[in-house]
């Protein structure tokens, strides 16, 4: 049956529609429903609601202006130790190809269904371009107001051949141009941890893979029973993310249970450690929880780079930081089982990690 907007969900199969067929929620937002399909009602503990969200404290904001400056490196390490999540300004990432990517995640997300899935899991010819919705639907008791489009960076080459032509250009552009941030900021965190120099394997663990996921969240019904993203956190080394004017992007406070919101700042970019190099720093550096919610009154996107190890790379502490006498807290993990491990479940806040403790 063809699903219409004062339709309850018990009566047509929601999954079919979102999932297998590839509408996803914005195929679900686009049929005006007045109520939010049972499968996306979260448990009341997962309703970001029912969260102590705090707003006298927030993130810092780094200005990126004088990289050569020691104190910038330090403001850099020490966000990095105390709240895992800060936000650059002047950054050299120029605005236009800032725009231009949301602009492009706009165009993709806006495509028929069908143009969409051909994108996806079952029907796109590389495990390196994947479109869909949720998080892992399979694995999750209640899903996620979000659809995404996944794009694993193999080569110039091959994204030209498979990355959607809507909005291809628009993301290598924010990837490429990202690249110099990156370098600087790796360096300056390495250098908190006694690094002296990036050479081949430390750029190989460090930065040697990338996937850029552009993630669409449409108005949702009911926005308050349900999660744009469940809480988490990145798999990255670092994640690079831009987000539009909306908000709704909340971090765990290190240390306590509550949240602090992640205001959008024109021009500027969240960066936040994932599980990778809280790893390599033997937990010096900290991948924190984050999640985001459902908004009832406008479309929200977002755009992060995942700057990862090589899938063969094994990831543990780094000599560097051990030498001191410091007790290895990890064990080393291959990088792709620890990816594997994170993808076979539902968001489970700080669970992956665990995978890689002693
Ligand atoms: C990731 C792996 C290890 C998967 O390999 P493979 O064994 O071929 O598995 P697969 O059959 O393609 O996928 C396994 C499951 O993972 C899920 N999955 C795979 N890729 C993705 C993806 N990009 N987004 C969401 N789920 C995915 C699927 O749901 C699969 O489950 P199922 O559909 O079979 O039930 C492989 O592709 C690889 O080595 N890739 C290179 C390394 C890499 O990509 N690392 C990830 C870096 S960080 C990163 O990618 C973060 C993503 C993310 C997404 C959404 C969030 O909300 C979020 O917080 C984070
Ligand atoms: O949309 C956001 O602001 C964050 C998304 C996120 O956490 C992710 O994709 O890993
Ligand atoms: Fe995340």
């Amino acid at each position: 049956m063809a699903p219409s907007p004062s339709m309850d969900s018990k009566s047509w199969d929601v999954i079919s529609f979102a999932v297998d067929k590839g509408h996803g929620v914005k195929g679900l937002a686009d049929l005006g429903l007045e109520t939010l399909p049972k499968q996306y009602v979260q448990p009341p503990e997962e309703q970001i609601t029912n969260s102590t969200v705090v707003t006298d404290d927030s993130i810092p904001v780094i200005d990126l202006s004088n990289w050569t400056d020691p104190k910038v490196a330090e403001q850099i390490c020490h966000a990095a130790e105390k709240w895992g999540f800060f936000q650059i300004v002047n950054h050299g990432i120029p605005i236009e190809v800032l725009e231009d990517v949301k602009e492009a995640t706009r165009r993709f997300f806006d495509l028929p269904a069908e143009q969409k899935n051909k994108h996806s899991k079952d029907n796109s010819p590389t495990n390196n371009v994947r479109y869909g919705t949720s998080f892992t639907p399979k694995a999750e008791k209640a899903l996620e107001w979000k659809d995404f489009l996944s794009l694993f960076y193999a080569s110039d080459d091959e994204a030209a051949a498979q990355w959607p032509s809507a909005c291809r250009n628009e993301a290598l552009d924010f990837m490429k141009k990202s690249e110099f941030a990156i370098r600087r900021l790796m360096e300056a965190l390495m250098k908190g941890l006694n690094v002296k120099e990036i050479d081949g394997t430390k750029e190989s663990l460090l930065m040697g893979s990338k996937r850029i996921n552009l993630n669409y969240y449409p108005k949702c019904p009911e926005p308050e029973l349900t999660v744009g993203v469940g809480r988490h956190s990145d798999v990255s080394t670092l994640t690079i993310l831009l987000q539009d004017d909306i908000g709704g992007l909340y971090v765990k406070k290190l240390d306590s249970d509550s949240w602090v919101h992640v205001p959008p700042i024109n021009g500027a970019i969240v960066i936040n450690v994932g599980d990778a190099l809280q790893i390599l720093s033997n937990g010096r550096y900290k991948s924190i929880e984050h999640r985001v919610i459902a908004n009832g009154i406008k479309n929200r996107i977002s755009v992060p780079i995942f700057v990862n190890p090589r899938p063969s790379d094994a990831i543990g502490p780094l000599p560097e930081v051990l030498e001191g006498g410091e007790k290895p807290i990890y064990k080393k993990v291959l990088y792709s089982d620890y990816v594997k491990h994170f993808f076979r479940k539902a968001h489970d806040g700080k669970e992956t990690v665990d995978f890689a403790k002693i």
